[in-house]
């Protein structure tokens, strides 16, 4: 067993607001989550009380049954079966990659070869580490955890300051990591286009309190407020008098993804009004409709030019 359950977890770095309040989650080994938030929302210290690297100041982490002590009940900090990667690693200089990964742990060549293959390290293995690029450091950095072969891997923010190229290499090596160690992933990060294709949960924190924890899907369509909507991408809120004219009447403001409005080549289809932007996207476009003074985001197969009169249809409303 092992799941990792989080009960009444609390940090306070000795100021007036803590990182993070009474905090009780439970991770099922193999669901790929993703932690998101504003910038000091608690993300790092979660990930960090997790894999023993702080000290809790209330609560406890259980990975299975065994507790996992924190920073300061350790002579080293950390636990065996969970890794940690900061964005902020640093490689020791003067040495090669190979010396780097084979310091300290005793492995299997052929696990070697696996975690080269997966972080495509094999031809920097004779590298000096500080004559590498910002990419290939992460990647060493990712191999040098997984020579752990832990558990868990708990990422914060392993795509910052990556080009594509550079990002799709860390997504494959952390595909191919799942399936060759067993590794369960949970990552920090801020680009919806990062998170969205991956996570199957999405947990959603703000001052150091989860406020949405659900399935990727619900979350981004249905997410609680106007906080949560704005973290996962592009969104409209949508007054309620306009619903009204297309057969449905709601109180409040409703937040609905620009996918969830479909644009209407009859304009006596739904709601009419005329095209102020379109934002080639490659494979869609984003395009802006004004309805009466409302603006409305609307994502599209098909380019528009400025100036079309067009129909807007709503999909799916939950509430
Ligand atoms: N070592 C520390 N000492 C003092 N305060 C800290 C320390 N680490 C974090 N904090 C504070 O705790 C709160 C939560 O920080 P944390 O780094 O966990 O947030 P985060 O969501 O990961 O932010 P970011 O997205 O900017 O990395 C913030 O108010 C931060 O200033």
């Amino acid at each position: 067993m092992s799941d990792l359950t989080l009960s009444s977890l609390s940090k306070n770095y000795n100021s007036d607001r803590k990182a993070l309040i009474k905090t009780d989650l439970f991770f099922k080994h193999g669901v790929r989550t993703a932690l998101v938030g504003e910038t000091g929302s608690g993300k790092s210290t979660l990930l960090k009380l997790m894999a023993g690297l702080e000290q809790p100041d209330d609560g406890e982490v259980l990975i299975g049954n065994e507790r996992v002590e924190g920073a300061h009940e350790r002579l080293i900090a950390g636990h065996k079966d969970i890794a940690y990667l900061s964005q902020h690693y640093q490689l020791p200089k003067f040495i090669t990659v190979e010396e780097y990964l084979f310091d300290e742990y005793s492995f299997s060549e052929e696990d070697l070869n696996q975690i080269y293959a997966a972080c495509q390290l094999k031809d920097l293995r004779l590298r000096i580490t500080q004559e590498l690029s910002g990419g290939e450091k992460q990647r060493v950095a990712l191999a040098k955890q997984l020579l752990k072969k832990p558990k868990w891997l708990l990422l914060d923010e392993p795509f910052s300051n990556l080009d594509y190229a550079h990002k799709r290499i860390i997504k494959n090596a952390l595909d191919a990591i799942e399936n060759l160690l067993g590794t369960s992933l949970i990552l920090v990060a801020h680009e919806p286009t990062d998170i969205l294709p991956w996570a199957e949960r999405i947990i959603v924190l703000k001052n150091g309190q989860v406020i949405q924890d659900d399935e990727t899907k619900t979350v981004y369509y249905d997410p609680i407020n106007e906080y949560v909507a704005s973290l996962l991408g592009a969104y409209n809120l949508i007054n309620p008098s306009l619903l009204k004219t297309n057969g449905t009447s709601f109180k409040e403001n409703l937040i609905v993804r620009p996918d969830k409005i479909a644009i209407k080549e009859k304009v006596d289809e739904g709601l009419a009004g005329k095209v102020i932007m379109n934002k080639f996207l490659g494979n869609y476009a984003e395009v802006v409709v004004q309805v009466d003074k409302e603006l409305i985001i609307v994502s599209s197969k098909m380019s528009y030019q400025l100036g079309d009169i067009v129909s807007l249809k709503f999909e799916d409303f939950k509430k």
